[in-house]
């Protein structure tokens, strides 16, 4: 409890948590899986119920804490949700892990959490009418969410506070479905197809103990963002730009189904190595370049692409419960910041796309403001763009829920 705190605590102090997590992994080699496993739940769990465990302790103290003591406390308010039934085990192990760098608060941490055991019907009832603790979501978040999706609001913001789903993308150039499904039975992995080539596992596990992953057979990639390389649709011999690649999931997927001729660009020298490191791992191959996609001339050598994927940096408000700290972090003005700079790269990639091209364009957002509105306003700028249909429609949202998350994609066709 003491390690996730200390996560927790960094991300209360405005820390990302990806990169705290990698910091944490490097500075505790011997930690095993299951550690990490824990540590991770604890921590992620916390961030995901932030909004109301914080307004539960807000109600409870009587005087400020310093952040450590907060945020292990915040791991145990999450912990004695989900495991009701272990209450008072909750308690003491966060009394201990106070204790360990606070002996003085030790007293204020057991009060807490034994006044959060006694009062917890009247506390459900006071937090009912706060928006933020009842969806745990800032309420600029869940106002948006309800104004772009009425019919859905609710179980998006749901799905936002879950644990995700684990999904695998079978590598059709060294194997099969089946057989990866009874390679993972045999490795005591339930798992069913939920997608041509995409694989939903019944337990998240770690990826070392996935057969096959080393040797390429398969990847870790949600059910949802597989639909980018199959709408994307590139046939052999095409020339294609996967303008915003890192780390390299979608660049895989487009070389896994088709043999074409791509360039992956990305704007960050590290994460582009992770593109790299993966079609190594699967035996593909691409050219990959640092650039800032929207500055041609850093980049372009003037030949145009007959397909391009513009997966574009978002608010990733699609994905949060991957990346719970983000719903933290965001501001709502952030969301504007990013349409801005989609259109800046939406335009500048056009001018790279070959008459008669298509560019598919995608973000891991629910918000329309990058989705709909973004796409609605390409098109009233550029007269030679015309939609392409997605499955009979003009756009395809996926909303976050128990098989994939959320993501959605538009397709544009360039007047020959
Ligand atoms: C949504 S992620 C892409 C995910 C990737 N397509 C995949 O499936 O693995 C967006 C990526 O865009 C990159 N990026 C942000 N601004 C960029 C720019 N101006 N030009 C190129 N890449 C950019 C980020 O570094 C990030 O790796």
């Amino acid at each position: 409890m003491r390690e996730a705190g200390r996560l927790v605590e960094k991300v209360i102090e405005g820390r990302n948590l990806s990169v705290v997590w990698e910091k944490a992994l490097a500075a505790h080699a011997q930690w095993t899986d299951a550690e990490r496993g824990a540590i991770r739940d604890l921590a992620w769990n916390a961030l995901r119920r932030y909004g109301r465990d914080d307004a539960v302790l807000v109600r409870l103290l009587s005087k400020p804490l310093p952040n450590s003591v907060r945020a292990v406390l915040l791991v145990a308010l999450a912990r004695l949700e989900s495991r009701p039934e272990q209450s008072y085990v909750v308690v003491d192990q966060a009394v201990e892990a106070v204790g360990s760098f606070a002996p003085a608060l030790k007293g204020v941490a057991n009060g807490l959490l034994r006044n959060r055991i006694r009062r917890a019907d009247e506390l459900i009832a006071e937090l009912e009418e706060d928006v933020c603790a009842r969806w745990c979501h800032p309420k600029w978040w869940s106002d948006r969410v309800q104004r772009d999706h009425p019919q859905h609001w609710r179980s998006v913001l749901q799905a936002g506070n879950t644990h995700p789903p684990m999904a695998l993308r079978i590598n059709p150039r060294r194997t099969t479905p089946n057989h990866v499904l009874a390679e993972l039975g045999a490795a005591g992995l339930a798992a069913r197809v939920v997608d041509p080539g995409a694989l939903l596992l019944d337990h998240p596990v770690p990826v070392s103990r996935l057969p096959g992953f080393a040797a390429g057979r398969l990847s870790v990639q949600d059910a949802g963002a597989q639909h980018a390389a199959t709408l994307l649709a590139a046939r052999d011999g095409e020339r294609v730009l996967d303008a915003c690649s890192a780390p390299g999931g979608k660049t895989a997927h487009i070389l896994e189904l088709a043999n074409v001729d791509l360039l992956a660009l990305d704007l960050e020298p590290v994460r582009l190595q992770r593109v790299r490191d993966t079609l190594e791992r699967l035996g593909l191959s691409a050219q990959t370049r640092v650039a800032d996609a929207a500055s041609l001339d850093q980049w372009w050598d003037g030949r145009r692409f007959d397909r391009i994927l513009a997966d574009v940096p978002c608010s990733a408000s699609g994905v949060v419960r991957r990346h719970p700290d983000i719903k933290w972090h965001r501001r709502e003005r952030d969301i504007a910041a990013f349409a801005a700079n989609q259109a800046r790269l939406l335009d500048a990639l056009w001018q790279t796309l070959a008459p008669g091209g298509t560019m598919l364009y995608a973000t891991c957002s629910v918000f329309d403001e990058e989705n709909g509105a973004q796409l609605h306003a390409f098109c009233a700028r550029h007269d030679d763009a015309r939609r392409l249909s997605l499955h009979g429609r003009k756009e395809v949202q996926l909303l976050p829920d128990a098989e994939h998350d959320g993501f959605y994609y538009a397709a544009l066709r360039k007047r020959g």
